[in-house]
């Protein structure tokens, strides 16, 4: 933690809250990991003239960006299996990936890798479910990168435990151990209604409301899971989660590519929050969330990438951009999810869905110093009319310079702080060279 205070000079300031406002020659003083000030520049000069000072003279900060669903070690399974379905994705390439792959070495390797791209991309927090949930808090601690991290449960062994009752008790002991810590906070994660029986949703929902902890799950990503759930419980998954008691406002409900009218109605009523991944949605043809909608209703929707094995990348700029545009397709109406709105859901809303947002989310006085630059400065970014419009609709993740999680500074003009990025890539390589030979003899 600095003690010495620090003053961010930037050309724009953009708070999120008020949605929209834009603040000229502003400046951030950080202490102690929060921000304490937000200023004009002239008075901050004058005010905090002994902090550290940092020039950004042709970037806007903005909150740090906050991916609300991934699996962070299946980057190194990018790009793998593509161009399919979901169903067939799964089941033909990716869990027989996971079940010959995944282990402790290949979950601490992916999840590094993602940290390393989403950090480089302006994500400062990441909602994750995956095997070995331990060691992706472990890489993201020592990233010194903020994460949710999730308590899976799923009703088929894999390396990491054997039966539902395992996972779920090796889940708490990672909560048990991380209670307070100042980056990680947990999850229940249970992976889908097709994968979890009813006894194992019903002591989730238990524990959730008990604990006060959120759950985050895929939910009504296709409509063949739909069609599924009707032949085996008789009914649509919604309507089974609801009569096993998991709706309220701590549900993270991932994709929701299908929904009724009393679906919305049924989301409206319990606060569900909505977890929007376009880009893995349009890949594997999943569907549409109704994303206008939704935001219609008044229902909070944060967005999430999903893993780089459905993506393929870890983007929130394109998850941002693809919900505006693609808001304003699906509803016909060219004013359906302004910039402002795709960079609220990608920050606050993405906060409040995982019950942060008393903390992140935003650049205002009190809440911890997430920050992110980006450079609007190059041609690329020009003219500019508008800050907002341009991150929203122009920039790129490559605009990204520099980067602040709790204050402390995880990247510097595109260069890592915290981690080796040669290091990252060899032992990625390493993976990859394993995996493409044992291909070859299948
Ligand atoms: C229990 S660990 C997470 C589990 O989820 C799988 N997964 C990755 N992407 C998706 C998706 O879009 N829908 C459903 N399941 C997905 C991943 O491969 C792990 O097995
Ligand atoms: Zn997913």
């Amino acid at each position: 933690m600095q003690n010495i205070k620090t003053l961010i000079h930037a050309r724009w300031v953009i708070p999120v809250i008020p949605e929209g406002q834009i603040l000229e020659n502003h400046s951030l003083a950080i202490y102690q990991g929060r921000i304490v000030d937000c200023l004009p520049r002239i008075e901050a000069e004058t005010r905090y003239r002994d902090a550290h000072q940092i020039e950004l003279t042709q970037h806007a900060l903005i909150p740090g960006l906050i991916n609300a669903h991934i699996h962070s070690p299946m980057s190194l399974l990018r790009g793998l299996a593509d161009d399919l379905p979901l169903m067939e994705w799964l089941e033909k390439h990716i869990w027989p990936a996971e079940t010959k792959w995944v282990s402790e070495t290949f979950v601490r390797d992916g999840a590094l890798l993602a940290i390393a791209e989403m950090l480089r991309g302006g994500i400062t927090c990441f909602n994750d479910m995956y095997f070995f949930p331990e060691v992706v808090a472990q890489a993201a601690v020592e990233a010194n990168m903020r994460a949710v991290i999730g308590m899976i449960v799923i009703d088929f062994p894999s390396r990491w435990a054997k039966t539902p009752e395992d996972y779920l008790r090796k889940g708490l002991e990672l909560n048990d151990n991380y209670q307070n810590h100042p980056l990680i906070k947990t999850a229940f994660a249970p992976h889908a209604p097709y994968t979890v029986s009813d006894e194992s949703l019903t002591q989730v929902a238990i524990l959730s409301k008990e604990l006060n902890i959120p759950v985050h799950m895929h939910i009504h990503e296709t409509v063949e899971e739909i069609n599924r759930s009707i032949t085996q419980y008789g009914m649509r998954p919604l309507g089974r989660l609801q009569r096993l008691g998991l709706l309220s406002s701590r549900l993270l409900a991932v994709h929701m590519t299908q929904l009724t009218d009393q679906e919305f109605q049924t989301i409206t009523k319990h606060g569900i929050h909505i977890v929007h991944c376009p880009e893995s949605n349009l890949k594997l043809a999943s569907g549409f969330c109704p994303v206008a909608k939704l935001y219609q209703a008044g229902i909070n929707i944060a967005l999430g990438t999903d893993s780089a094995a459905s993506n393929n990348d870890l983007d929130m700029f394109v998850e941002m951009r693809l919900t505006a545009l693609l808001a304003k397709a699906l509803a016909s109406d060219a004013s359906a999810i302004p910039a402002k709105q795709a960079l609220r859901m990608a920050t606050l809303n993405g906060a409040q869905a995982l019950g942060l947002e008393q903390e992140i989310g935003s650049l205002e006085i009190g809440k911890i110093a997430d920050i992110v630059a980006v450079d609007l400065g190059g041609l690329e970014t020009q003219p500019l009319y508008d800050p907002i419009s341009q991150l929203v609709y122009t920039a790129g993740r490559d605009k990204v310079s520099d980067v602040w999680i709790a204050g402390q500074q995880v990247l510097k003009r595109r260069q890592f702080t915290t981690l080796d990025e040669r290091l990252l890539l060899s032992r990625t390589q390493a993976w990859a060279e394993r995996i493409k030979e044992s291909r070859k003899f299948t």
